[in-house]
């Protein structure tokens, strides 16, 4: 199993064992074992349709799968106290379309029970970090950007100061100045916090940008794990090395 230097010896926040998703008897994620340790940047790279965000679904447990996962160190069987641990951006964002980009944002502190006063200063800060203002707070998703609704997904992801993030493509909406600006203080507040983070991306220097452990998926299968500058210098086979030329050259 590949694992990380400096992460070999970091308790595992998951552990997939023959972790598998079929729909319809065709496998989007085909048995899949894999280990990811606390603290560590996981970036999902792949074709379109090569199971990215069905594995990242598994992790957050929207996606129905056979096999074991493991998450802390026990097996999930009920993923209602494993999600108060997770922030999560899904593609298309997933906000709520009834609720305005604060109460989307403040919706699970409440129910929390956080008082008035606490979610404020967490939405003062967490609006300040994705640039956003009071008045776009207000607004309901559908008279946001779609970059503005990417960050009012990110903020409602990080709202609870989550153990482990799961973003697919979160950064993708956004301008390169924005998205510039936003992907480093991520990398800030990851690595000052010691996040776990698995993250969907189709840009080759956004995952060089994060770091981490680059995973390579081509039908629903891991075809190459490791560094970028791993995979490009030694590619598993002629997939893996075509698709880093075309990422690289687009
Ligand atoms: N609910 C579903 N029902 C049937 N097939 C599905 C479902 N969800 C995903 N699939 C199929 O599973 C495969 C993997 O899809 P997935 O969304 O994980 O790919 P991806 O790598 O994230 O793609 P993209 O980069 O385009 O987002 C695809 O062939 C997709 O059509």
């Amino acid at each position: 199993m590949y694992s990380r230097p400096g992460f070999a010896t970091l308790p595992a926040m998951y552990e997939l064992d023959a972790v598998r998703v079929s729909y319809g008897g065709v496998d989007a994620l085909a048995p899949t074992t894999l280990s990811i340790a606390q603290g560590e940047t996981v970036v999902l790279l792949g074709p379109s349709g090569s199971g990215k965000s069905t594995l990242l679904r598994c992790l957050i447990g929207l996606s129905p799968y056979d096999g074991t996962l493991r998450f802390d160190g026990a097996e999930v069987k009920d993923w209602r106290p494993v999600r108060r641990r997770l922030g999560y951006v899904i593609q298309e964002g997933g906000l709520f379309p009834h609720l305005t980009a604060r109460g989307n944002v403040t919706l699970a502190a409440r129910e929390f029970g956080w008082d008035k006063a606490r979610i404020d200063a967490r939405v003062r800060e967490l609006a300040e970090l994705v640039a956003l203002d009071a008045a776009q707070l207000d607004r309901f998703p559908a008279g946001l950007s779609g970059g503005q609704r990417q960050r009012v997904a990110m903020m409602r992801a990080l709202m609870l100061g989550p153990d482990v993030l799961l973003l697919d493509e979160p950064l993708s909406a956004l301008d390169p100045v924005t998205r510039l600006r936003l992907a480093g203080e991520l990398r800030d507040i990851f690595a000052r916090l010691g996040m776990t983070v698995v993250m969907v991306t189709h840009s080759l220097r956004e995952a060089r940008f994060f770091g981490g452990r680059a995973i390579l998926m081509r039908d629903g299968r891991i075809v190459q794990q490791g560094d970028i500058a791993d995979l490009q210098t030694q590619p598993a086979d002629d997939f893996v090395a075509e698709f880093l030329a075309a990422e690289e050259a687009l």
